[in-house]
């Protein structure tokens, strides 16, 4: 497809190059495959990484997206399948930040897989055994990280739809020694704390209400807990008490509501865990049901990868929520792994619900001309932007503080009548525009944190002396754009 194509009509394409379909396609991709496209680094390749580093033939390279296909959306191990992830995801960095084309590389790096069923399957390209575990795995990612800076210093690196143990893990590891970033846990935390700021001001409530906001977190994976995370982060520097800041989250799992009586809690989800004490009326492993029943959040926030746990119940339930405008976040993918469905979410939960969806769904028509706005919160809102900020700053290392600031920004994109029909994010057709701003922030905060080495002929300095309009100026004019050269020309 030709890339202006791509560009000029983004809104009816993402859902072809990205998520949903791009599900679809890993899923069947060893009996779909054609070419190959991009790298897969294999265990077996093990002392060999630097080598076939320098054998890729562009010289430079800005932008990579690595997965090891362990948990690709809410479809689960896909082993080398999970390629079409990366391609996906830098067929957005072209068409959203400009990223050039030619300066791309999706990677899989294939440490086996656990589906019996792809192990099986005569046409699966991958290695055929159980996935390597322990240092033996992160020997593997260790080699493949040193081999790709030492090539290219400056590039940035996107580690995408790894299962939980090893998406903190490694962004532990990586995230003070290489400009890196994890977005399952950092692009969604900021995609939906923008979300949850809008609805904030869609309940009429001044933004510093929201610490007293109830969420309910469901899915405490590395996008449950991301989100968390940052949302305590938020409260804490809004309040400044960093003790108290999660008091109003409740985070349940696929044993239901994790209080500290969690038999092995899990040391991420325990700063969010409940003092048993502290909630009456509810125990530890309460359903969702009764969670709702009781708490009356404000917002039901869904990062599962269960389609439908949102049931008619649980919908009909939020009525009682103790706000006006309760909000529904079904952020799960693709479209049959979202916890409802939009029109379903209107219908049990009432017309006056702000719904968000990971995966796109049509607006819900209400009758009387009214229409229930859907609007899909991504994090393909913010990793565009957080890429091109980091690569022009030249940043060394991706900050919690370039996160606040990205997540900040796409939060103030909107306006105060956007915000009252329930609108929280702007038109995926402004992607370029979203992303140059969103670029923008991310590039002055990297300056503030003096982390910014410069890019190309602009230095540190240069970078210090723009303003917000000359950043976001210098944003805009570092995005690739096709200009294709006629076939016939005009006399
Ligand atoms: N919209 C977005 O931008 C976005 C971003 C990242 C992830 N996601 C989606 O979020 C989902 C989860 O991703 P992840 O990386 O956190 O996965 P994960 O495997 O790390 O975590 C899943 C969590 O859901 C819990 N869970 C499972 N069944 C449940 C149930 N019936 N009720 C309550 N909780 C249940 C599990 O216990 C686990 O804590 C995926 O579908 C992914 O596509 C969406
Ligand atoms: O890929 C997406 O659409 C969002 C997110 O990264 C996910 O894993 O679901
Ligand atoms: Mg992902």
């Amino acid at each position: 497809m030709l890339v202006s194509v791509l560009i000029d009509n983004i809104k009816d394409f993402a859902p072809i190059i990205y998520t949903p379909t791009v599900g679809l396609v890993c899923q069947n991709y060893s009996g779909l495959f054609r070419r190959p496209r991009g790298m897969y680094f294999s265990a077996k390749d093990k002392g060999e990484m630097m080598s076939m580093i320098y054998n890729w033939p562009s010289e430079k390279v800005d932008m990579i997206v690595l997965t090891d296909g362990s948990r690709i959306l809410g479809l689960g191990d896909l082993g080398v399948q999970g390629i079409g992830i990366p391609i996906g995801k830098l067929d957005m960095y072209v068409a959203a930040a400009g990223i050039n084309p030619q300066r791309i590389l999706p990677v899989m790096l294939d440490v086996g897989t656990n589906n019996q069923k792809l192990l099986e399957d005569p046409l699966y390209l991958g290695l055929r055994q159980p996935r390597f575990e322990g240092e033996e795995y992160l020997s593997i990612v260790d080699e493949f990280m040193e081999a790709v800076f030492t090539r290219w210093p400056k590039a940035i690196v996107q580690f995408e739809d790894f299962q939980m143990k090893w998406a903190f893990e490694t962004l532990e590891r990586y995230r003070k020694r290489f400009c890196m970033f994890n977005d399952d846990i950092q692009g969604t935390a900021g995609v939906a704390l923008a979300g949850l700021l809008g609805t904030v001001r869609a309940q009429g409530r001044s933004l510093a209400d929201f610490p007293n906001q109830k969420i309910v977190v469901v899915g405490a994976g590395s996008a449950g807990l991301g989100v968390l995370s940052m949302a305590v982060q938020a409260v804490a520097k809004m309040t400044g008490k960093g003790k108290t800041a999660a008091q109003n989250f409740f985070l349940l799992d696929k044993d239901g509501l994790i209080t500290k009586e969690r038999k092995s809690l899990d040391p991420a989800a325990a700063p969010f865990a409940k003092d048993p004490g502290q909630i009456v009326g509810l125990r530890e492993g309460a359903s969702l049901l009764e969670v709702v029943k009781k708490v009356k959040p404000d917002v039901l926030l869904g990062l599962s990868g269960v389609g439908g746990v949102f049931n008619e119940e649980v919908l009909k339930a939020l009525r009682e929520s103790e706000s006006s405008k309760p909000a529904i976040f079904a952020m799960s993918n693709p479209t049959m792994n979202a916890e409802c469905t939009a029109a379903d979410a209107f219908k049990h939960a009432g017309e006056n619900i702000v719904f968000a969806s990971g995966s796109p769904f049509e607006n819900v028509l209400l009758g009387n001309g009214k229409v229930g706005y859907v609007n899909q919160a991504n994090n393909m809102y913010l990793f565009p932007g957080i890429g091109l900020g980091a690569l022009l700053s030249g940043a060394r290392f991706i900050t919690d503080r370039m996160w606040q600031a990205a997540a900040e920004c796409l939060a103030s994109y909107m306006t105060d009548e956007e915000i009252q029909k329930g609108i929280l994010y702007p038109s995926i057709n402004s992607i370029r525009h979203i992303t140059a701003e969103v670029g923008a922030s991310v590039l002055r905060a990297a300056v503030a944190e003096e982390l910014a080495e410069g890019h190309g002929d602009v230095g540190p300095k240069d970078l210090a002396h723009m303003s917000k309009e000359e950043t976001v100026g210098y944003v805009s004019r570092n995005m690739w754009f096709p200009i294709y050269s006629p076939l016939v020309h005009e006399k």
